[in-house]
């Protein structure tokens, strides 16, 4: 485990919570090649949504992969986990060194440009406990990421690098909303790897 390097890395944070981005974990020629992989052997599908009554399909894709075939019950669909590939598990044991937590899950995103991101939520569902760590490991077009305090309505934002680690800690999905958005200036895609641990 890692701890070291955890230790000397800042809080994004102000107050109320700890992420840490560990920068490029990756060289660019590791990062090219994880994202083809990803790319082919990811079995991507368009996320659905149920908002108001209503129907949505994204036009970002999602896929789920896990130890075991959890059930992720999300707007009124539910997904069943498929068994790790053998990319998904060794970018799993190096996310798990890096950041020294143990993860059983993985909820893949595929923003094929800038016109795609994710809305303000928390990563809050009940199966993953109280105060989940959720990673989110990049690979791809550089995107702005950015935190909003629940009721300060304080924001901090970074950049997600190509090939980079970011850990929300404890506190960050309680206290903090999260999003992706999107932007005019990203014309390619960008792979991300949000791991997770199912508690039940
Ligand atoms: O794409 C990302 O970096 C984060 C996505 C996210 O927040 C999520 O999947 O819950
Ligand atoms: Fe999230």
């Amino acid at each position: 485990m890692d701890l070291f390097s955890q230790d000397r890395l800042p809080n994004i944070l102000p107050f109320d919570g700890t992420v840490h981005y560990y920068g490029k974990i990756f060289s660019a020629d590791q990062s090219a090649s994880y994202f083809e992989k990803l790319l082919q052997n990811i079995e991507w599908r368009h996320d659905e949504a149920l908002l108001y009554g209503k129907h949505y399909v994204t036009k970002r894709k999602v896929a789920w992969y896990g130890d075991e075939a959890y059930e992720y019950r999300y707007s009124g669909t539910t997904k069943q986990a498929l068994p790790w590939t053998t990319e998904l598990k060794v970018l799993k044991a190096i996310v798990e060194e890096k950041s020294g937590n143990f993860f059983n899950s993985c909820l893949l995103n595929l923003y094929h440009d800038g016109g795609e991101g994710m809305a303000w939520h928390s990563d809050g569902e009940k199966m993953l406990g109280d105060d989940p760590i959720v990673t989110s490991l990049s690979f791809g077009a550089e995107r702005k990421f950015s935190f909003k305090h629940k009721t300060t309505k304080q924001t901090v934002s970074l950049v997600l690098e190509n090939g980079s680690l970011l850990v929300m800690r404890e506190g960050s999905q309680k206290h903090w909303l999260h999003r992706l958005p999107p932007t005019k200036k990203v014309t390619r895609p960008r792979i991300s790897l949000t791991f997770r641990k199912i508690i039940n």
